[in-house]
C-alpha cells in the first residue's frame, strides 16, 4: 500500500530523478531508502539528507548507482536477520561513532559508474561502467551512491544495460560461491556431471542454470509447473514440477546426481541426499542454513560454536553415507564476476528480470519481493543511463 510512503520526507519520480541528477565531490549528503528500525514495509523511509559514502581505505571506490536490485536477505535484513554479526561487522572501528547500525541502507546489487576511486586503486578508473555484489555488513545500493572494495567490483557486461546487470551480481555471486568454491564445479570438469538444482525459478536458480548449461552440465530443476518454460528457455535439460505431489518420488526414479544445490532448504535435506552417487565425491550444497539466525539467537561466539557442531555433525552424519554435505553462502567476488562479465557478453548468459520499479516505488519493490514466487528478478532503477528497459 501507500500508507508507508505518506508519512515520510516522499518525492515524486520526477522529483527523485531531478535530485539525483546533480553531483559534486564536495557533497555531503544523498537521496537514499534508509531504515531506521527493524521492521515490516512501514520502516522504509526515504530521505535526501543520508549520508554520502566516504572512502576510508585506499582499495576502495565510489559508484554512482544506476540500478540495484532486491534479494530474499534485503526482506530478512529489514526485520534485523543477522543484526548482531552484521552491524558488527559494519563498523568493526566504530568509524561512525554512533555504535548503531542506522539509518541502514538495504539493496545488495549494484550497476553503476566509478565516481571516486583510493590511491590504490588501479584496475578501475573514474566512469568506468561497473556492477557489483555488496556484501550485507556495508551500507546498501537503494541510495545515490555506494562505496565498495575495488575487490568487490568489476567491469559491468557491455551488452546489458545498467537494469539488466544489476539483476545478476548477488545471485551470481552467491551460486559461484557454492557451486565452484564449495561444490568445486568448473568450467573444465562440468561436461560429464549431473546436476539438480532444487528451487530453479528464483534469483539463484536462474542464474544457476545458465552457467552450469555454459559449462556443459547435465541440468535437472524443480519449480512449479507455471515456471517450466522460463527454465526451459534457460536451457534446463530435465524439469520436475515439486507442486504435482512429493517431489522426491519422480527425483527418485533419475538417474543419481553428482551434485544438487537447495535453494528451498526445510525438509528437503531428509531425502535429497538420497538422490547423490554415492562413494564418488557427489555433494549436497544448501543456501538454506540457520547460521545467521544462530547468531542472532545466540549471540556471535556461541551461534558460531551451534552452528559448526550442527554442520560437523551433519557432514560427519552423511559422509558415512558415501556423500557430501554443505552449507553454501555468498561470497563477494570481483574476480568471479569478471568471469561472469565474459559469459554475458558471450551471449551464454542473459538477464532475467521480472519486474522493474522507480526508485520512488521501492516500498512496492519489497512487496513483490515478500510476496515470493520469484520469476528471476526484481530490480529498482536509481538513475539515468539505465538505457534499454526492456523485460525478458
Ligand atoms: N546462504 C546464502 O548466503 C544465501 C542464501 N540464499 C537463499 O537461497 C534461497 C533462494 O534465493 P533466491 O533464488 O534469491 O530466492 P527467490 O525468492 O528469488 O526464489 C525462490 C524460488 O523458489 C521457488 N520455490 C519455492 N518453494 C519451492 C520448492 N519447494 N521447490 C522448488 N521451488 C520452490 C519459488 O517459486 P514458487 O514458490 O512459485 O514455486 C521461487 O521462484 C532463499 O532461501 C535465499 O534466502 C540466497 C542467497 C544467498
Amino acid at each position: 500500500g501507500t500508507s508507508n510512503i505518506a508519512d515520510c520526507d516522499w518525492m515524486t519520480a520526477e522529483e527523485a530523478a531531478r535530485q539525483l541528477s546533480t553531483t559534486s565531490s564536495n557533497m555531503t549528503v544523498m537521496p537514499a531508502w534508509v531504515i531506521d528500525k527493524y521492521g515490516g514495509s512501514d520502516v522504509l523511509r526515504f530521505t535526501k539528507n543520508a549520508s554520502f559514502p566516504i572512502i576510508h581505505y585506499p582499495n576502495e571506490v565510489i559508484v554512482k548507482v544506476h540500478a540495484a536490485a532486491l534479494n530474499p536477505i534485503d526482506v530478512s535484513m529489514r526485520g534485523g536477520y543477522g543484526a548482531a554479526t552484521l552491524s558488527m561487522k559494519r563498523d568493526p572501528l566504530n568509524i561512525n561513532q554512533t555504535g548503531s547500525e542506522f539509518p541502514l541502507i538495504l539493496g545488495r546489487d549494484v550497476s553503476g559508474v566509478i565516481m571516486e576511486c583510493g590511491l590504490d586503486v588501479k584496475y578501475f578508473k573514474e566512469g568506468d561502467e561497473v556492477w557489483a555484489a555488496i556484501p550485507p555488513w556495508k551500507q546498501g545500493s537503494l541510495a545515490e551512491f555506494v562505496v565498495l572494495s575495488a575487490n568487490e567490483v568489476s567491469q559491468k557486461p557491455k551488452s546489458l544495460s545498467h537494469t539488466e546487470a544489476a539483476s545478476i551480481p548477488y545471485v551470481a555471486c552467491t551460486a559461484w560461491s557454492a557451486l565452484v568454491n564449495t561444490g568445486g564445479l568448473t568450467k573444465e570438469n562440468c561436461t560429464s556431471k549431473r546436476i539438480l538444482i532444487l528451487g530453479g525459478s528464483g534469483g539463484v536458480g536462474t542464474f544457476a542454470i545458465q552457467m552450469l548449461k555454459a559449462w556443459g552440465a547435465h541440468v535437472t530443476v524443480t519449480c512449479s509447473q507455471n515456471a517450466e518454460r522460463l527454465v526451459r528457455g534457460l536451457g534446463a535439460d530435465h524439469v520436475v514440477d515439486y507442486t504435482a505431489g512429493p517431489v522426491e518420488v519422480p527425483l527418485a526414479t533419475l538417474e543419481k546426481f553428482d551434485l544438487i544445490l537447495d535453494n528451498v532448504g526445510g525438509a528437503t535435506e531428509s531425502w535429497a541426499l538420497g538422490l547423490l552417487k554415492p562413494w564418488c565425491g557427489a555433494k549436497y550444497v544448501t543456501l538454506v542454513t540457520p547460521f545467521l539466525q544462530n547468531t542472532d539467537m545466540l549471540g556471535i561466539a556461541d551461534g558460531m560454536l551451534q552452528t559448526g557442531v550442527t554442520v560437523a555433525s551433519k557432514a560427519l552424519k552423511h559422509l558415512t553415507k558415501g556423500v557430501h554435505y554443505r552449507w553454501g553462502f555468498f561470497a563477494p567476488s570481483g574476480p568471479a564476476l569478471d568471469d561472469i562479465s565474459e559469459m554475458v557478453d558471450a551471449g551464454q548468459i542473459r538477464a532475467v528480470v521480472e519486474e522493474q520499479f522507480a526508485f520512488s516505488q521501492v516500498p512496492q519493490a519489497f512487496q513483490k519481493v515478500e510476496k515470493g514466487h520469484a520469476r528471476g528478478k526484481t530490480v529498482v532503477q536509481i538513475s539515468g543511463g539505465g538505457g534499454d528497459d526492456s523485460q525478458h
